[in-house]
Parts: structure tokens; sequence; C-alpha cells
């Protein structure tokens, strides 16, 4: 996708309506103003009477034009469900999906629009990749003088356009993939599925398509993404706000810059990141200031903003202090206001090492902190432990009431 950047004519894809006869049936009954993509209530289930999984529960989101929102959890959490349904590649049992407004549940997948990219590629081994491209162009009824130029556009975007002529066994995993893209651009859609497209690429390669699908993104800024993965990785490069979805269910929706930084959950806090999560003692909390205890020794905190996570703290009550690795400092075991503790484990990771360090105060807490370079405290040395000023953040406990 490097030609993105070259600055020259670049396609509009998924910008303005287009006059295409395929389109203008999508378009017909568009309001601009109405979110991208709205699922509303939505529930899909697989299987009937006791074998019966459901995948998604009471799904709500709205996507606005031009917005990536990243579905970011764990396997089997529900995330490739949610894009299934809004493609209309399964039926949901209630609740509706709807693009700009329009409820689209009922509809055909080949009459929505929507460009679908998915982790295997998908590409016909037999087609060549202008006919790959072309393909979806031809069942959107695109008239056939404008298929050469839609075809030519797409693969310019991802920076295909030398290979048309090839078979996908002709390509590495990183072209196929870029072809996939190519054919669900060609739509012009306004909305893009994105289910885990990087998966199946080693992790140079993912590198260096995430840079390129950050690309794509600046290149398409009206088209909605919703983007699917369980790399917490790709979500904050790509994502303008990631959904957090576990067990079929919408847990945490915020940018995610405010997600890392204040996770209003502790499953978020531990599953985007690898937070620490430290018992602690709420002492009070008022707004977003807290004072809390960590085994008896006195640390501030950041609560939770209380509109997104509305967490009764009760003085005395149990807690969770969410501390990321490389926020957490290590001292002189005898420097004042510093956690006595211990150094269990030591991992050197390159530019930095991973401790695991037990706290005096609370010997079944290990804290993993990075510090950097090769650090050579063995196993046993004692230290002084300093949270964060600003970076300590109070998340409820589990099951704790809200
Ligand atoms: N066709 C199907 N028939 C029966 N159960 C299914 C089907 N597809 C998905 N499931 C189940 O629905 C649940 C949600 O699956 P889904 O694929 O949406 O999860 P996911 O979060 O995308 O997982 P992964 O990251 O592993 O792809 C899982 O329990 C899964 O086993």
């Amino acid at each position: 996708m490097r030609r993105i950047n070259a600055g020259l004519a670049r396609p509009r894809i998924g910008s303005a309506p287009t006059t295409s006869s395929a389109e203008s049936g999508i378009l017909g009954a568009t309001d601009y103003s109405a979110p991208a993509i709205t699922f509303d209530r939505v529930n899909v289930a697989y299987g009937r009477g006791k074998s019966t999984t459901r995948a998604l529960i009471d799904f709500n989101l709205r996507v606005s034009p031009g917005e990536t929102v990243a579905l970011l959890g764990p396997s089997g959490s529900g995330k490739s469900t949610a894009l299934k349904a809004l493609a209309g590649f399964t039926r949901p049992v209630s609740g509706s999906v709807r693009l700009a407004g329009r409820d689209i549940t009922d509809l055909p997948p080949a009459k929505r629009g929507i460009g679908v990219v998915v982790q295997s590629y998908a590409l016909f081994p037999h087609m060549r990749v202008s006919e790959n491209v072309a393909f979806g162009l031809r069942s959107h009824r695109v008239p056939r003088a404008e298929i050469g130029t839609r075809v030519a556009e797409a693969l310019e975007m991802v920076g295909m356009s030398a290979f048309g002529k090839r078979l996908p066994r002709e390509l590495s995993g990183g072209q196929q993939q870029r072809v996939a893209i190519a054919r669900a651009l060609a739509i012009r859609p306004k909305v893009l599925l994105l289910d885990e497209p990087l998966a199946a690429l080693d992790a140079q390669l993912r590198q260096s398509m995430l840079a390129e699908l950050q690309q794509l993104r600046a290149a398409l800024p009206d088209t909605a993404m919703l983007y699917v993965t369980h790399d917490q990785s790709e979500a904050l490069a790509l994502a303008d706000r990631i959904a957090v979805m576990r067990d079929a269910r919408l847990v945490d929706i915020d940018t995610a810059e405010n997600l890392w930084k204040r996770p209003p959950s502790s499953f978020t806090a531990a599953f985007l990141g690898g937070a620490n999560l430290l018992p602690c003692t709420v002492t009070r909390v008022i707004g977003t200031s807290a004072l809390v205890s960590v085994g008896g020794t006195p640390v501030t905190a950041h609560a939770p903003r209380p509109d997104i996570s509305p967490t009764e703290w009760e003085s005395d009550a149990g807690a969770l202090l969410c501390l990321r690795p490389h926020a957490i400092t290590l001292t002189a075991p005898t420097e004042r206001g510093a956690l006595p503790g211990r150094v269990t484990a030591s991992v050197w990771r390159g530019s930095t090492t991973r401790l695991t360090v037990a706290l005096a105060a609370l010997p079944d807490a290990l804290l993993e902190v990075d510090v950097t370079g090769h650090d050579e405290r063995p196993a046993g040395t004692a230290v002084g432990v300093r949270f964060p000023d600003q970076g300590a953040v109070l998340v409820p406990a589990p099951g704790q009431t809200s």
C-alpha cells in the first residue's frame, strides 16, 4: 500500500456517494447524520436446544462514518460473530443492524455494500489477481465498462498494480492479503470489516502491514471500519475506539487511550497491556482521585471516570490497583515510602528486563516490573517498589458491585 502516500490523484474509495446502479439501491435510504454502523440489542445463537451457544448477547455498538473501532477480546468472545451479523453471514435471533440508519437485518449479504477482509484471504485460487478483485464488482452488477477502472484503482490503493496477472499461489502471504483488501475496497464500501487480517502473517510482515493499514485508514477518511483482533497492539495502533468483548458481551468501550490509561474493569486492564492488578483497600475516592492502601502503605491513584464505571467505592472495600509493568520504579529497599519486596525472577528481553517482585506486605501478589536494559539483579535481591504518581489506576475487583 505504498502508493497511498504518493499524493497522485488518489482514488476516493468509500467517499462521496457514487452513481453506480449497484449502489443506488443501497444509498437510497441513507441517512448521513446517522452512525455508519449500528448494532441495536443484537442477539446471536448457534445450534438448538441444549447445544445452543449464545455468541452475542444484547450487543449494542455505534460506529461513526470514518471511525475505526476494534473489537478486541479472547478467543470465542463473539468478535467474528458480530462481524458476521453485520455482513449478513449470520442472522440475529433478535435485535437489528443498521447501515447509515437503514435497517439491513434482513438484507442478503451481497446487497449490503460492505467490504469484508478475513484472515485466510479467501481468494479464488484459479482466478488471476485482477479477476479476483473484479469478482465482487460483477456480483454487485457494476457496469462492465467501469470494472477495469475500479480494479486498477483498488490494486493501486494497495500497491499491487504490477501483480494483476498473477495467480494467488504466485504471491506471498502479505501480497495475497493486499489483494483481498483491494477486492473489498473495489466496491467502494462505506463500511469495511476486517477479521484478524494480519493473523496469518509472520511477526515482521504483520508490523509492516500494520503500518500500511494505518495509511489505508488515512486514505479512506469517510469509511467506517470494524476491525476484529485478539492482539491488543493492533487495536491500539489502528482504532479510534476499542470495544472489549468477553463471553458474548461488550464489556467496555472507549478511546484506546482512555482504556489503556484508565481501564474501567479488571478484565480490560489485564487484557489490554497485561497490567498488574494488585489487591488494595479503598481509603476514599473523590471524583477521579483515589487514596488507597497497599499492605498498609498509602498510595494515590486515579479512579475511573464515574460515567464510564459507576462503581460504588466504599471506604475499606477491597479493590484492585492497575499498574503497568513499565511504570513501576525499583529503589533501594530502605527508601522512604517505597514498599519493600524481593526479586523472584528475572527475564532479559533485549531493551528491557522483566523482573518479578514479591511484596513483603502481599507475598501472594507478584508484580511484573520492566526496567530498562539488562538488569542483573538475581532472585532474592531485596528492592523497594514505588508506584507512579499518575500511573496507578483503581479498578473494581471482579464481582464488585457497580
Ligand atoms: N458456526 C458455529 N456453530 C456453532 N458455534 C459457533 C459457530 N461459530 C462460532 N461459534 C461459537 O460462538 C462463540 C463465538 O465465536 P466467535 O467466532 O464469534 O468468537 P471470536 O471472538 O471471533 O473467536 P476467535 O478469536 O477465536 O475467532 C464461540 O463459543 C464459538 O465456539
